[in-house]
């Protein structure tokens, strides 16, 4: 029998996943492409249009590091607070996870190591998508 577990509880930060994303310098310049992609992006960078980058940026990249095993804090607030009031929905959801992946693909990370990652941001729909 397997064991599934609980939906809110995070998975493991898989083993080496730190390091496929290039440690502290690959997560910085993986994330730096993504939020120019986000904003940029015509679905979703209005909803970015009040966001500080830099701020954003920082914040993405100490949650990528956590989550990928690395040696960081997150200082942000949580997905669900943080997200409550923008009314996203699955489309705008699955939007920023393709910019993702494709921000990933430039930085060269193997594609076994996109879905890792992936993985571990999916459950967050949960608390992010509030529009159905
Ligand atoms: C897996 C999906 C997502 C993850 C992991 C994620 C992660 C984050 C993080 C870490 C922050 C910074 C929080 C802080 O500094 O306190 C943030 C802020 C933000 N997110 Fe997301 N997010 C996701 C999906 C989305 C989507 C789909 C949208 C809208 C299309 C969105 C819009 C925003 C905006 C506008 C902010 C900035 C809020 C501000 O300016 O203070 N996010 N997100």
């Amino acid at each position: 029998q397997t064991t599934v577990p609980p939906a809110a509880a995070p998975a493991a930060a898989p083993s080496g996943l730190y390091a496929a994303l290039g440690e502290q310098a690959g997560i910085d310049r993986l994330v730096d492409d993504f939020v120019e992609r986000l904003v940029r992006d015509p679905r979703i960078g209005p909803q970015f249009k009040d966001t500080k980058p830099a701020a954003l940026k920082e914040s993405l990249a100490e949650q990528f590091c956590v989550l990928s095993g690395g040696p960081c804090t997150y200082h942000g607030g949580t997905m669900r607070e943080v997200h409550a009031d923008m009314e996203i929905n699955k489309g705008d959801f699955n939007a920023l996870v393709e910019q993702l992946q494709r921000a990933m693909d430039a930085q060269g990370i193997a594609f076994r190591q996109q879905n890792r990652l992936l993985a571990l941001l999916a459950p967050m729909h949960r608390d992010i998508i509030t529009r159905h």
